[in-house]
């Protein structure tokens, strides 16, 4: 079984994109997803240990614990540590039971994948890209987010460009979404015929 890796900067269209891979019937594991069920499970604990009050209603706050890390940013470092080996351990467990399955691939959404050298645990890499220009126009159209949340982000991602020069495949965003499940399409039918 073939492990693909889907990666991009933030607001460059990688949730669209993965979006377009489960589309056409490839079973795709949401790192970010991943994180957010953890918040509502297994690491509420943990995370409420190291930021007091974080928790409410059993859950983790994620709006709360984002002015935390505004007002401290060098504890984001910390939190990864706790949160890293629990979405690990989920990724195992998804491509074990695709492999059990029988796919012939898997798509791992990873938006630290060259930041945490999840780049060693696939075999193809698919960088999802758009101009900056674009990219800051939907970012800052989010609810919730903000100049200095943007900056704190991207300061933690491997530049674009650099992303793009360490990939087997680029899907670029900036045109229709047509365009961009064109791309993909090209992709699935190339990782399907081996
Ligand atoms: C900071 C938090 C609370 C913000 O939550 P919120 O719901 O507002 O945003 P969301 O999780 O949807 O992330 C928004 C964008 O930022 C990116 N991002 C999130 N965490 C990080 C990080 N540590 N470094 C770089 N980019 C990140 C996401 O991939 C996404 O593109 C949350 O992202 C978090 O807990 N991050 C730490 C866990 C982590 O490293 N996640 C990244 C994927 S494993
Ligand atoms: N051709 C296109 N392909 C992908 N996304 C597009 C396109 N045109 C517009 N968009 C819009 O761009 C926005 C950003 O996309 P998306 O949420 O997939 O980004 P992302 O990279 O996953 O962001 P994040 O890293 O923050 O999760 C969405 O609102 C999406 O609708």
């Amino acid at each position: 079984m073939i492990i693909v890796g889907l990666t991009g900067s933030i607001g460059m269209g990688k949730s669209t994109a993965a979006g377009m891979f489960r589309e056409l019937g490839v079973p795709v594991n949401d790192a970010d997803e991943v994180v957010h069920e953890l918040y509502r499970g297994e690491a509420v604990a943990p995370v409420e240990a190291a930021f007091p009050g974080v928790a409410k209603d059993g859950a983790i706050d994620r709006a709360e614990l984002s002015r935390r890390l505004i007002a401290a940013p060098d504890r984001l470092a910390e939190l990864e540590r706790i949160v890293h080996p629990l979405v690990r351990a989920k990724e195992r467990e998804f491509i074990a039971r695709h492999k059990a399955a029988g796919a012939p691939f898997v798509l791992l959404d990873i938006p630290l994948l060259f930041e945490t050298k999840a780049e060693e645990r696939v075999d193809r890499v698919v960088v999802v890209t758009c101009d900056p220009e674009t990219q800051r126009e939907r970012v800052m159209k989010r609810p919730g987010m903000t100049a200095e949340k943007f900056a704190m982000i991207r300061a933690r991602q491997v530049p674009d460009s650099e992303k793009r020069a360490r990939a087997d495949y680029i899907v670029d965003t900036s045109d229709s979404f047509d365009v961009t499940r064109q791309q993909i399409r090209a992709i699935v039918d190339q990782l399907r015929s081996g």
